[in-house]
This record gives C-alpha cells, sequence and structure tokens, in this order.
C-alpha cells in the first residue's frame, strides 16, 4: 500500500514519531512518503491566515497519517489549515495523531484529536484511528511506541 504521512512539525517531536511510523511501515513492506507542510507564518492563530510553501499533493496515496502538534489546546492552526482546504478524496482512509508537551491527554490532545475527527467528518474521509504522545510523560518512550503500533496495525 502507498502511505502518506502528512507531518507539521516546528520543532521535530511530530516528525521524530513520524519517522519511526515510516521505518515500522517499510519494514512491513509498504510504500511510505513523508510530507511536511510548512507554513510562512507558522505562529498564525488563525487558521484561514496560514499561507504555506509547501503544499503536498496527497491524492496518489491509498492511506493517509495526519500528524500534528497541539497549540493551545486545540490542533496546530497550520495543520487544521491544511487539512480543511485540502481537496481530499472523499471517502479515503486515514489515521491521526498528535504530539503535546504536558502528560495528560485532557490538556489539549483530545481537543485536538476533537477538531481532526470533525474535519475528517466534514470532508467525508473515513477515520481509522488516533493516538495522542505526551511528550513530557515519564513514559514518553512507551506512549510513542503504543502510538506507532496503534496506528501501524491500522493499514
Ligand atoms: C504556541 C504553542 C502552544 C502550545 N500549546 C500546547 C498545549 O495547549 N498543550 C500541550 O500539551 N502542549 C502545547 N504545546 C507544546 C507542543 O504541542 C509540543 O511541544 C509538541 O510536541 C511540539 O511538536 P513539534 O516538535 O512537532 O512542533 C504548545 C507549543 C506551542 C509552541
Amino acid at each position: 500500500m502507498k502511505i502518506g504521512i502528512i507531518v507539521h512539525s516546528k520543532t521535530g517531536n511530530t516528525l521524530q514519531v513520524a519517522k519511526k511510523l515510516k521505518k515500522n511501515f517499510i519494514a512491513d513492506g509498504h510504500l511510505v512518503n513523508i510530507e511536511e507542510i510548512i507554513a510562512i507564518n507558522d505562529d498564525e492563530r488563525e487558521p484561514s491566515k496560514v499561507r504555506l510553501t509547501k503544499v503536498p499533493i496527497i491524492n496518489e496515496y491509498d492511506f493517509l497519517i495526519f500528524g500534528a502538534p497541539v497549540r493551545g489546546f486545540a490542533l496546530s492552526p497550520v495543520m487544521a489549515f491544511f487539512m480543511t482546504q485540502s481537496s481530499i478524496l472523499h471517502n479515503k482512509k486515514v489515521s491521526c495523531f498528535v504530539t503535546q508537551f504536558f502528560p495528560f491527554p485532557w490538556m489539549g490532545g483530545k481537543q485536538a484529536i476533537e477538531q481532526m475527527k470533525s474535519i475528517c467528518v466534514s470532508k467525508k474521509l473515513d477515520l481509522i484511528e488516533t493516538a495522542i504522545v505526551n511528550w513530557s510523560s515519564i513514559r514518553r518512550n512507551k506512549k510513542i511506541n503504543e502510538a506507532v503500533e496503534k496506528l501501524r496495525r491500522t493499514v
């Protein structure tokens, strides 16, 4: 299967999880690309005002994984903008994950995932699985491995 891991990552945490996921998918025999979303105004808080410098073409993938950081108890505006404006084919299979600094999912991770879920519903995407990685958790590595395994099983 051809898998696209679509990532917004400023300080590298989300990208680190994406790279681990990619390694696992390759071991499972899939074709995998990481596509980074980059914005000129990465700190913009209003999704509709985000301006992207790099817009990945994602229609060629059979399965999409979206990965993004939590910003201000919500999904990063850059990912919110990309997912909302992107002309993704209806019924495409997707999974989503977020990374957040705080140790508990209710401190932004859950809210960000809910946002991703509602974008998927509005785009008629088939959302298969979601995962949250809490970066400051003392069990961070375990959480990364659990998220990777969870997402890996969905493909
Ligand atoms: C402006 C801003 C707001 C943030 N808000 C939250 C938050 O509400 N909850 C949280 O747990 N982490 C928050 N974080 C931390 C990031 O979600 C976390 O460090 C994430 O793993 C960064 O991912 P990246 O390295 O891929 O950019 C925030 C970071 C920034 C820069």
